[in-house]
């Protein structure tokens, strides 16, 4: 009798570890897998931020160190010998997550099968130049380039505008891409995000990275609103208010807004050019986020399809606090707005639907 209950905990045991080894065999062949590429179309390839931009998704920057891609540039005929020369350099760098390289002047091409479309191809706005001055030339790219994606672009596809007016651009690209989601539609705000964390953690002497939580509002323009209201820091006592810790109201709600406002036209001024690796990274950062997800506890801004969240009109690409998980952005609810706050958004807005009309006004 006690060698049966033996030999059964003996049977027990043995069974328990074939099942323990298959399951570990099962995990581990899974991890093992190689994963299938995703192609990036970067439209404006040849251009000063699809120079800086292509690099950084070919070495993992935007989709994460172990992710293979597959990069498709597109530019105009003007700019095929440039963009032929990218792409030498491209097989030049030997980047090992880079598995293949479209460069073409053609968009259907550009766009066959993308997972996600990086749209920086257009007109750069020049000294002096509002970004509503550049609208005129790319409304129109926008809404070419809008059926190329619609037809051609695999159908979960991801866009992030670029090219300004950013905002504009997104509008129009949704409104003649009408079977693309308006969830996939998004424009770069994060750039401007970036600044505020930059200017926070300049004026308190922290690391970047210990601030968080800034909120840019609305149009990537010059009505822009950046609000720290909500923003914290890190701190060796934990994590505090940053408008506490400025402790400078003044500064809070006039040089810091205009600063971050019109970051993008002090460095036309000082490099006569626009900003071009700041942006690069940035869009890194904003898909990135979007498709691997935001840190639990922080949140991001992303120009997204509007759904009336805090009184902002829906139908404009607007930017949100957002927060981001399994490939779906969703707009933080329930912050509290002060009455300074709410009519800077409001200005915002307002810019955004004069541009809207603006912008159709070229397509009649
Ligand atoms: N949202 C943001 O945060 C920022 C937006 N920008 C905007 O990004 C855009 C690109 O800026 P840069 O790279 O500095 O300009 P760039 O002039 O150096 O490059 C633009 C490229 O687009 C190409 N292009 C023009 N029409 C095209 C079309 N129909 N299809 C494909 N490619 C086309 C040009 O040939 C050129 O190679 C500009 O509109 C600029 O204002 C710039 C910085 C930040
Ligand atoms: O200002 C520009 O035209 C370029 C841009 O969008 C920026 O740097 O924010």
């Amino acid at each position: 009798m006690e060698n049966w209950v033996l030999v059964e905990k003996i049977v027990v045991v043995l069974g328990c570890l074939y099942l323990s080894w298959k399951i570990i065999r099962y995990i581990w062949s899974f991890s093992n897998i190689e994963k299938q590429p995703i192609k990036v179309l970067v439209t404006g390839a040849a251009g000063q931020i699809g120079y800086a931009l292509v690099p950084m998704i070919a070495r993992g920057a935007m989709l994460g160190p172990d992710q293979p891609v597959i990069l498709h540039m597109l530019d105009i005929e003007p700019a095929a010998e440039a963009l032929k020369g990218v792409k030498m350099e491209l097989i030049d760098a030997a980047f090992p997550l880079l598995e293949g390289v479209v460069a073409t002047t053609d968009v259907v091409e550009a766009c066959k099968g993308v997972n996600i479309a990086v749209m920086v191809g257009g007109f750069p706005r020049k000294e002096g130049m509002e970004r509503k001055d550049v609208m005129s030339k790319n409304v129109s790219i926008y809404k070419a380039q809008a059926s190329a994606l619609e037809q051609h672009a695999a159908p979960d596809c991801k866009v992030l505008v670029v090219a300004n007016p950013a905002n504009t651009n997104a509008l129009i690209l949704k409104a003649f891409a009408p079977s693309i989601p308006e969830k996939n539609i998004t424009c770069l705000i994060r750039l401007d995000h970036n600044r505020a964390l930059g200017q926070i953690s300049e004026r308190l002497n922290v690391h970047v990275g210990d601030v968080k939580n800034v909120i840019i509002w609305g149009n990537h323009s010059s009505t822009q609103y950046p609000d720290v209201n909500h923003a914290t820091v890190n701190t060796s006592s934990g994590q505090k208010s940053a408008r506490e810790l400025v402790a400078d109201d003044q500064w809070l709600n006039t040089e810091f807004i205009t600063t971050v406002q019109q970051r993008g036209a002090a460095i036309i001024k000082a490099r006569k050019q626009s900003s071009a690796l700041s942006a690069a990274s940035s869009a890194c950062d904003h898909i990135r986020d979007w498709v691997l997800g935001t840190p639990k506890g922080t949140w991001v801004s992303m120009g997204v399809y509007s759904d009336g969240s805090y009184g902002i009109q829906p139908g404009l690409i607007y930017s949100f606090p957002v927060t981001c998980e399994k490939g779906e952005w969703s707009i933080v609810q329930g912050l509290r707005i002060d009455e300074f706050s709410k009519a800077k958004m409001d200005a915002t807005a307002k810019e955004l639907m004069e541009e809207k009309a603006l912008a159709y006004s070229f397509l009649n």
